[in-house]
């Protein structure tokens, strides 16, 4: 599991560590792991010239004494800063190890512009974890004027970028590779904000934190503790079997996908119900789930269904559809079946909207128009609220795919970030709830059963057909060698 921490833990953890250590070692330890890289990214490329860009805080204090060391080996270092005041003690050492320092007051005739454009490296120390949202007013020419083929190395994140994670800053800082200090910061993992940091770089600092993590990721290294695997003494039932309410007479696929990506991550039992055509074809494709309804251990209710549907087949369908959702087992609510949800639930509840879908499920239960750029401006935020109205743990599904809890759980944020581009295709949606179904009906809890099945879902879209694009069902049909591979880790 990746963690991360709230930058107001990450303060109060070097806080503690700082009293135990010399004064200035912890950020000379930043430092020289932030030099470290640099140089050793300026060998890979052969480039030599380097601007840093310096902000007022200690992040500015980073990149000073990392110039100095790289000018010390020999690089070509320049400095550049505004009218505010920069950490005094890494300003020194940079003047000591011969670094051009530009800004106001300082060595006037070199000119920002002409250094940044010849640079090959350029080190972004504007602002850290203690920056709010967007760029300090001179910073946004610097970072506009930074040549395409520069290699932007941030320091701890990308200045600008919002140390929380929560809102999305299009004209801030977008980094080829991010140091971070000791821990990860919930920046690098979250949606708004993980585009902009490149390469992840962690330098041990000695640092340790002890508080809960504020956001969390599985890896694939979590699988083998996570995944439900059978033993002996079960039987299809114990393993669990998923009641699957999904497609509809026009949107047949869904069904189909939804079945079929269940038996391939190995539910005990599908029991499929729905209408009498994605039944014909259910039966047909997917021979191993049965048809009609039945006792279960969790629900999927949504792929493909039509909320509205009429006539006497779609009418029972939906009537199922409202017994599963206001009973007390697991359920799944996707696509459709987030139209039919109004109140809280008391039993497990994960709902899968994309942020699309999240919009139309806050406008609704909010009753104040929410649209989809919001939901992506502010991915966390949104999935939050309807957690929190809900009661329900919110997956949103993304580039980044969050799963989010409601506040009252008082657990941490999960963020995924494991499939390529190539699975944003029609019906992926579908075999991830099939996915997470055969997870929450084998007893794992939503946060968890959410998290597994997008990095299994991901895992293995990108297993099907790396580096080229991949159809929905074949990532359904790759969950079990993925999974095998996974366990075997
Ligand atoms: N703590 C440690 O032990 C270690 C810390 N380390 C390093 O320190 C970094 C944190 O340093 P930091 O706390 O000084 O914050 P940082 O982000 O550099 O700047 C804050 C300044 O910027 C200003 N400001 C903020 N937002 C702004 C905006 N949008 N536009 C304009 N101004 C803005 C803000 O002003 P104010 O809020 O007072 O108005 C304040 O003056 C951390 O990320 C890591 O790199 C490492 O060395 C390891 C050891
Ligand atoms: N750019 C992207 N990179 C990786 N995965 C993506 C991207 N865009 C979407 N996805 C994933 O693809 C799936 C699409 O689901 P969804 O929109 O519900 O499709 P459908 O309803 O057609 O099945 C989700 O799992 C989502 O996380
Ligand atoms: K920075």
């Amino acid at each position: 599991m990746i963690e991360a921490w709230s930058a107001d833990d990450v303060r109060a953890a070097e806080a503690a560590l700082m009293e135990t250590l010399p004064e200035g070692e912890l950020m000379a330890r930043a430092a020289t792991g932030l030099a470290e890289v640099a140089a050793a990214r300026l060998q890979e490329s052969g480039g030599s010239r380097v601007v840093a860009l310096v902000g007022p805080g200690n992040n500015g204090g980073d990149a000073l004494y990392a110039a100095a060391q790289l000018a010390e080996h020999g690089f070509a270092v320049a400095v550049v800063r505004a009218g505010w005041p920069v950490h005094e003690g890494g300003l020194a050492a940079a003047r000591e190890a011969g670094v051009i320092v530009v800004g106001p007051g300082q060595d006037e005739g070199e000119d920002w512009r002409a250094l940044l454009g010849e640079a090959d490296l350029v080190v972004d120390g504007v602002l850290g974890i203690g920056g709010r949202p967007g760029l300090p007013e001179p910073a946004q020419p610097w970072v506009d004027a930074v040549p395409d083929d520069a290699y932007v190395l941030a320091v701890d994140l990308p200045s600008g970028q919002d140390p929380a994670g929560v809102a999305a800053v299009p004209d801030a800082v977008f980094a080829d590779e991010t140091v971070t200090f000791g821990v990860v910061k919930p920046v690098h993992l979250l949606p708004a904000t993980e585009p902009a940091v490149g390469r992840l770089t962690v330098v041990d600092i000695g640092l340790d934190v002890d508080a809960p993590a504020a956001v969390q990721r599985v890896t694939r290294d979590d699988v083998a503790r996570l995944w439900p695997v059978p033993t002996a003494g079960d039987d299809k039932y114990s393993r669990g079997v998923l009641g699957v309410v999904a497609g509809g007479e026009q949107y047949t696929g869904a069904a189909i996908l939804c079945c079929t990506a269940a038996v391939c991550s190995g539910v005990g039992m599908v029991r499929y119900v729905g209408p009498p055509t994605p039944t014909g074809l259910v039966r047909a494709t997917v021979p191993e789930a049965v048809t009609g309804e039945g006792r279960v251990q969790a629900w999927v209710v949504g792929p493909g269904l039509d909320a509205e549907a009429t006539g006497e087949s779609g009418e029972r369908q939906l009537d199922v559809a409202a017994r599963a959702l206001a009973s007390d087992l697991p359920v799944l609510v996707d696509a459709g079946g987030l139209d039919l949800v109004w109140g809280r639930r008391m039993a497990p509840t994960l709902l899968t909207p994309h942020a699309g879908e999240l919009a139309r499920l806050l406008t609704r239960l909010t009753e104040r128009e929410v649209t989809r750029d919001q939901v992506q401006a502010a991915p966390v935020d949104h999935a939050r609220e309807a957690a929190d109205a809900t009661g329900a743990t919110v997956l949103l599904k993304g580039a980044t795919t969050l799963v989010v809890p409601p506040t009252s759980s008082g657990l941490a944020v999960r963020s995924q970030n494991d499939a390529p581009a190539w699975l944003a295709t029609a019906g992926a949606g579908d075999v991830l709830a099939g996915l997470a179904g055969t997870l929450l009906a084998a007893g794992l809890d939503p946060l968890d059963a959410g998290s597994l099945a997008a990095l299994v879902h991901g895992v293995a879209a990108d297993a099907a057909n790396p580096g080229g694009p991949v159809r929905a069902l074949a990532v359904a049909h790759g969950i079990p060698g993925t999974v095998a591979a996974l366990l075997a880790r």
